[in-house]
């Protein structure tokens, strides 16, 4: 369980005071997350999820919410800040920044089917295409910067190989990002962080229906290609083998078609976006592996689920890969 902050009840009150949602009636951390601490919050008005921010500090916390809001604006099922009385989007609890979200009905499920990936792509797409007139601007905290920044407090920890496998592919995706390809590919503000647990689905009996987007927060601005290479790399895979489960993959870009057409210039780096997809959450994998956190729970993900990936996207052929 990630709870990193407890909130006490005096500190739930004074926060409540702020929102025009009613009085707690239920309290209860959530176990899931590894990023934030998030707490279900049930009141005489209705159900609520609080997130207090652990590495967010207030200057950074807007971009996220305003995304969301933005995105809930448009109609889309994310999870969006509820304003507090002042119109504010995010407040403060045990001194650090948080936010009162409506709680998604649905439920996390381990292997979505190919239906629930083609409804995810449309709706990726949809995002993608909302965000056409979204203002704000925000660096991928994890990207290079952030490879090159910890690749020296890693190399203690990696076997010899390994360490040469993060070099060599750090240094490819350095140089893919400079390219004159990749700057012209179309961009915006993406999720970047959109796995399964990051979904909320309806299940009813064998009937799976796509709910909401949740945990924007490793958000950024990055071709909407690599967004789509995030959720391919998790969605649509064999989860013990990290092969790309062909039927599932070709639903999901399906979908992501059927509402917003990916180009000729998204094909061409295609292969090269899932290996950089794969090697960003075997990096921050790492870093939490090796340099964790202290937390109440804490549930370190397994790192070399994605260096199997990235060995994989890295040697596959581009005929392999699904595409339209
Ligand atoms: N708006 C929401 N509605 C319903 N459940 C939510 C909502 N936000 C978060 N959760 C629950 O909290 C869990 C952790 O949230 P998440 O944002 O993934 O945390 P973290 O940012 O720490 O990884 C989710 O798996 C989900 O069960
Ligand atoms: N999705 C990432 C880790 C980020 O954690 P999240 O719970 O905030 O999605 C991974 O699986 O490595």
């Amino acid at each position: 369980m990630a709870v990193f902050t407890e909130v006490g009840r005096e500190e739930l009150n004074r926060l409540l005071n702020q929102y025009d949602i009613g009085e707690a009636q239920r309290f209860e951390g959530i176990s899931s997350g590894i990023e934030n601490s998030n707490f279900y919050l049930d009141t005489d008005k209705g159900k609520y999820v609080l997130t207090v921010f652990e590495r967010l500090n207030k200057e950074q916390v807007p971009y996220y919410l305003e995304l969301t809001h933005h995105l809930g604006k448009k109609g889309l099922n994310v999870s969006a800040p509820i304003p507090a009385k002042d119109g504010s989007l995010s407040s403060e609890v045990c001194g650090k920044p948080c936010c009162i979200a409506a709680c998604i009905p649905g439920q996390y499920v381990e292997l979505p089917s190919a239906k629930v990936c083609g409804e995810l792509g449309a709706v990726l797409a949809q995002m993608h295409s909302a965000v056409e007139d979204f203002p704000l601007v925000q660096e991928n905290t994890k990207g290079s910067k952030f490879w090159l920044s910890v690749m020296p407090g890693l190399k203690p920890y990696l076997p010899e190989r390994l360490y040469e496998l993060l070099e060599e592919e750090v240094s490819y995706q350095v140089d893919l990002e400079n390219s004159p390809a990749y700057k012209a590919l179309p961009n915006g503000a993406v999720h970047a962080d959109l796995f399964r647990n990051n979904s909320l689905i309806e299940v009813n009996g064998k009937e799976e229906k796509l709910g909401g987007i949740i945990d924007f927060y490793f958000a950024c601005n990055a071709p909407f290609l690599y967004d789509l290479a995030v959720v391919l790399n998790d969605w649509c895979i064999n989860l013990e083998t990290g092969e790309i489960d062909m039927p599932k993959a070709q639903a999901l870009i399906d979908g992501y078609n059927s509402v917003r057409a990916l180009t000729e210039a998204d094909r061409e780096l295609w292969q090269d976006m899932l290996r950089r997809a794969a090697l960003r959450f075997w990096v921050s994998r790492l870093y939490d592996y090796y340099m964790p956190r202290p937390a109440s729970l804490l549930k370190p993900h397994d790192p070399s689920h994605f260096e199997k990936i990235l060995l994989l996207r890295r040697k596959a052929k581009a005929s392999d890969l699904p595409w339209i």
